[in-house]
């Protein structure tokens, strides 16, 4: 179903019952159902190969469908086969690489869109203005004579943002546009680029698999899993009220415990907790940074360090907890202050995640990884 809009603003992309396939394959994307309201940027999240590129490339037209519609703007470009064409479409794409044209200058490159025959009729000083105005966007106001291989990674980047921004479209597609670049660059880069997504006010839906990147940059998340959207919410919603393990650990490291629900509070190694959940068995859905490690003289879950996993921001700590043997994960900001083997004592219950036992999966008491690729 196709939700109203959240926002003032009017839905900029409508997607219901989209199915596409490559020929003589079975569906990659099964019945996508989505919306993204106008000047939101949305993640498209899931592991390699759950069909993200796929519906991305629907989306830019460069894909059919088999059945379904897409709207943007309010206008049906996908019905069923029937497409409208890429260049018709109003959408502006940042590849993983930038795909610059390297014979062009920096200002170029960002007006090459300012030239297309559905474009108003812009005079020649005004594609120049434009083209200031979107390199002065993107921080690369000096760079305009420059030439792609005389930019830095980042840099390039940003100019494939500049020139997908250009021509006012109704939808930017990113498709994991930091995927190319390292770590340290990719940080910053994130971040600068949510800051000019929201300042030029575009629709924009980011394909990506690295979690953090859709936690940090996105408004809303959609999860993708098998060619099937399982989750869609608010960063925040979806960290700390996954509709499932899978979802959980998708979504950061967490441990999964087997707990008891009388109805108002759930009970379980680390204790009893207020909680309203259907009375019966339900899997707590427990993360690291909700966990306190305590000297074992006080009051908590007693466990026994099983290993410590330093990560320079924080120390990963495993802990088995007496006498279930559960493994229990807990993050700490900074050095390790626990060395394995030590006695220690869990404390916290805060923000704890209940899910129903039917929906669970995986075994008690053993950490979800993050899975990525
Ligand atoms: N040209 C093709 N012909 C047949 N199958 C394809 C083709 N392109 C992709 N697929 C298959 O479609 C599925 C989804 O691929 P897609 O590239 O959309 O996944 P993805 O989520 O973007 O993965 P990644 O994060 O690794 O890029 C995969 O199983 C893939 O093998």
């Amino acid at each position: 179903m196709i939700r109203p809009p959240v926002g003032p603003g009017p839905i900029a992309l409508a997607v219901r019952g989209l199915v596409v396939g490559h020929p003589g394959a079975a569906p990659v994307l099964d019945g996508i159902d989505l919306a993204v309201d106008q000047g939101e940027l949305l993640a498209v999240l899931g592991p390699s190969g759950c069909g993200k590129t796929t519906f991305l490339r629907t989306l830019a037209g460069l894909l059919a469908a088999r059945a379904g519609q897409v709207e943007i703007d309010g206008r049906l470009v996908v019905d069923g086969p029937r497409a409208v064409a890429p260049e018709h479409r109003r959408i502006g794409l940042v590849p993983q690489d930038a795909a610059l044209f390297p014979h062009r200058t920096v200002a170029a490159n960002v007006g090459f869109g300012l030239r297309r025959r559905d474009q108003p009729d812009r005079s020649r000083q005004a594609r120049h203005g434009r083209i200031a105005e979107m390199l002065d966007l993107v921080g690369l106001a000096d760079f305009a004579v420059r030439y792609p291989h005389e930019l830095s990674g980042g840099q390039r980047q940003r100019v494939a943002l500049a020139r997908a921004l250009a021509p006012e479209p109704s939808l930017v597609l990113l498709d994991e546009p930091f995927g190319a670049l390292d770590a340290a660059l990719r940080v910053g880069l994130k971040a600068e680029v949510g800051q000019i997504l929201r300042a030029s006010g575009a629709t924009a839906v980011l394909v990506t698999h690295d979690q953090d990147e859709a936690l940090s940059m996105a408004q809303r998340l959609a999860l993708m899993r098998d060619g099937g959207i399982v989750q869609v919410g608010a960063p925040q919603e979806m960290y700390s009220r996954p509709r499932d393990e899978w979802v959980a650990g998708f979504l950061g490291e967490c441990t999964v415990l087997d707990g008891d629900s009388d109805g108002k509070r759930v009970s379980s190694v680390l204790g009893v907790f207020p909680f309203a959940a259907a009375p019966g068995p339900v899997r707590i859905v427990v993360r690291p940074e909700q966990i306190r490690i305590l000297d074992p003289e006080n009051p908590g879950a007693a466990g026994i360090v099983q290993d410590v996993e330093y990560r320079g921001h924080s120390t990963l700590y495993r802990v088995v907890v007496a006498p279930t043997g559960s493994t229990v994960l807990a993050r700490v900001p900074g050095l390790p202050g626990h060395r394995i083997g030590d006695r220690v004592s869990l404390g916290g219950a805060a923000g704890f995640h209940v899910l129903p036992k039917a929906e669970s999966q995986g075994r008690a008491g053993e950490p979800v990884k993050p899975q990525t690729d």
